[in-house]
Parts: structure tokens; sequence; C-alpha cells
């Protein structure tokens, strides 16, 4: 099966072209002030008028009072809102009757008991985004390229559907597929070649890394017939 594929922390025409030819299936734009990452409302419609349909555009943003959550609805109409805060399920709820648009919630995981969160959100939030927990001195809620202990998600109803999240690259995310099941995957840091600078090379290592579990998988599959 085929899963989705979010690079998130886009800021460039250049990156954001390299995200879309190479078959992202999302694309995220952070609006929080404190992230290297972050983008102005304007900027940020610029970019997503680019995408003109070849991906669902997310603009991520953390705890937005609805004079924000209205900018970001009409003056950039993302295809979803990722609400990267502290936000309850009866705001998740608001925030997609108020606007009409999609909304990702994102949860932290560290240990297990944060996994009780996740069903909180079921039926109310269109996505679930689990990303790991923000390491200690961070002042930014994701991005910061950690992952958290992915053997826990078997702990989850296997009914749920989440993107997986925190820390992925090139590298790791082969192992991160062999152990959870996630419908989707998403990935800041591990394309970038500094906080803030996605890095074409880097993207194409990520998409290369996923064409090659994907060949091994069908090759795998061809030989069990
Ligand atoms: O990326 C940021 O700077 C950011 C800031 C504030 C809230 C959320 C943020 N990112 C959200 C994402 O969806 C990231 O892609 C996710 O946390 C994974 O990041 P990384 O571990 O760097 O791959």
């Amino acid at each position: 099966m085929k899963i989705d594929v979010k690079i998130c922390g886009l800021s460039t025409p250049e990156t954001l072209e390299a995200a879309l030819t190479r078959g992202a299936s999302h694309v995220g734009f952070i609006h929080f002030a404190k992230s290297p990452r972050h983008l102005e409302i304007a900027p940020m419609a610029d970019l997503v008028r680019r995408v003109d349909g070849r991906a669902e555009t997310v603009i991520v943003s953390v705890d937005p009072d609805d004079a924000l959550v209205d900018r970001m609805a009409n003056e950039v109409r993302p295809d979803c809102l990722q609400l990267h805060g502290r936000e309850t399920p009866e705001r998740v709820a608001a925030v997609r009757a108020a606007t009409g648009i999609k909304v990702m919630k994102a949860l932290s995981i560290a240990e297990r008991a944060d996994l009780d969160a996740v069903a909180t959100y079921r039926g109310v939030a269109d996505r679930l985004l689990l990303d790991s927990k923000r390491p200690k001195g961070s002042q930014l809620p994701g991005g910061n390229g950690v992952s958290f202990d992915w053997t826990l998600l078997a702990l989850l109803d296997p009914e749920i559907s989440y993107i997986l999240s925190g820390g992925l690259d090139a590298a790791n995310v082969g192992e991160a597929l062999r152990i959870a099941h996630p419908a989707g995957i998403d990935v800041s840091s591990g394309v970038e070649s500094a906080p803030g600078i996605k890095d074409i090379t880097r993207i194409h290592a990520f998409f290369d890394a996923l064409d090659d579990i994907a060949a091994d998988t069908d090759s795998r599959k061809a030989s069990a017939l």
C-alpha cells in the first residue's frame, strides 16, 4: 500500500518543487514565529498557490486564536490546518466547523500514557500526526529532529490511522516502517542541511529511500508467490 508522504517546513519555491516532483502527497508550511521555518501569511499564500493541486497543502500553527485561524483559512486557503499545540478535541472541532477546512491534530508521544489522548481525537480530527515530545530546552513543539520509541505504536488500536513524525530521515525511515504501520510519514529536519534550510539532495535521498523500501517489499511479495 502506498503511504502518504508529508514534507514539512518548506519555505522556498525550489525545495517545494523538489518535494512535489518526487511525489509528496502533502506539503507543510510553518506559521510559528519561534521556528526557523516560520513564514508570514503572504509568502505562505504564494507557495500554496504554486502547489496548484499537486499535493495537499498544510499550514502548521500552534494554539492559533480565532483571528489567526480566520487569516490562514481565508488568505492562504490551504487544504488542511495542522494544529500542533495543546488544542483540545473541542477546539479541533470548532476550527473545523468555523473554516470548513480539514484539521490534522498533532499529538506528542514519549511514553505509553501519551497514547491515551489519541482516541479522544478520533472522529474529530481529519488526520492524526504522532510526533515526538519536544526535547528539554527546545522552544519548538515540532521540527526538533528527534524520534520516539516506535514500538509503542503497537499498543494503539490498529484501526486508528496516523501519520508518523519525528526525527525521520533517509537512513531510519526503513526501520520506522518495519516497526510501525502508519498511513503516512512526515519529515522536516531529516531533509534539511541546517535548521530551517531544506536541502534538495536530502529531499531526493528521502524519496530514494522510500523507493528502495517499496522495491524491496515488491520483491518479497513476488518471491512469496
Ligand atoms: O517544524 C517546525 O519548526 C515546527 C514548529 C512548531 C510546531 C510544529 C513544527 N513542525 C511540525 C511538523 O509537522 C514537523 O514536520 C514534525 O514535527 C517533524 O519534524 P522533524 O522531527 O524535524 O522531522
